[in-house]
């Protein structure tokens, strides 16, 4: 079985992830994938804004009803910094008979030589990787370990990131259509990211 894992901060989840897990679950023939919402991501200074509960609810809520879709809390279990070797080690250990590659957006691709035992981690795992706006993947200023575990697939330009939904909400602009319906009303009834008056 191929599982695709979205890691991300969800801070919240929003159509440009969602997109993303469906367009490699298609072009890679996977059979799911999994969203797992990072306890503390390693790169980012910032702590997330909403807490861990709301984020892996805004990630259920977005998923609701597909099929090929999970949602997995063991990094907000964990807790700590989200390292992907821990992660990926821990599924392989718990999911023995499936094969895991990482989806991840063209910031992440071009930062992969930054990440925690990336080497080991490139043994153990693939990686699928998409443009996002604003960042396109070089993929040549990339280690050959790394080129030879890296696909590359096509996507829309989405361009939405959780950074601009936060500032808008915050700002009391519209994010309506750039997240589901069931995330949009789950921000607005608990008044994530809004400033205090
Ligand atoms: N619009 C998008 N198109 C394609 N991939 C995306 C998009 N937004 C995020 N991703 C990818 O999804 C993964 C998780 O992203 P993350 O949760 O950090 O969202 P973000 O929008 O980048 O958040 P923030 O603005 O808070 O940094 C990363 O691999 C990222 O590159
Ligand atoms: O393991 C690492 O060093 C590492 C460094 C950067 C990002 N990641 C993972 O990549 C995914 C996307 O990260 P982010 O910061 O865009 O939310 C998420 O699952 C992170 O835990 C992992």
């Amino acid at each position: 079985m191929k599982v695709g894992i979205m890691g991300g901060t969800f801070d919240p989840i929003h159509y440009g992830h969602l997109l993303a897990a469906e367009r490699a679950r298609e072009a890679c023939g996977l059979d799911e994938v999994w969203f797992i919402p990072s306890f503390q991501p390693p790169l980012k200074d910032n702590e997330p804004n909403a807490d861990t509960n709301a984020r892996l609810e805004m990630v259920y809520r977005a998923i609701d009803f597909q099929p090929h879709f999970r949602a997995m809390d063991i990094e907000l279990e964990r807790g700590g910094t989200s390292y992907s070797i821990d992660t990926v080690k821990s599924l392989q250990e718990n999911y023995p008979g499936r094969t895991f590659s990482y989806i991840i957006g063209s910031d992440r691709v071009n930062d992969l030589p930054q990440w925690h035992r990336i080497e080991e981690l490139a043994r153990i795992v693939a990686f699928i990787g998409v443009e996002r706006p604003g960042e396109s993947i070089d993929v040549s200023s990339l280690p050959v370990y790394i080129q030879d575990r890296l696909t590359i697939i096509g996507m829309p330009l989405i361009d939405i990131s959780s950074t601009e939904i936060r500032q808008r909400q915050a700002d009391k602009r519209s994010i309506r259509f750039m997240v589901p319906e069931k995330v949009y009303s789950f921000i607005k009834r608990n008044a994530l990211y809004e400033k205090p008056e």
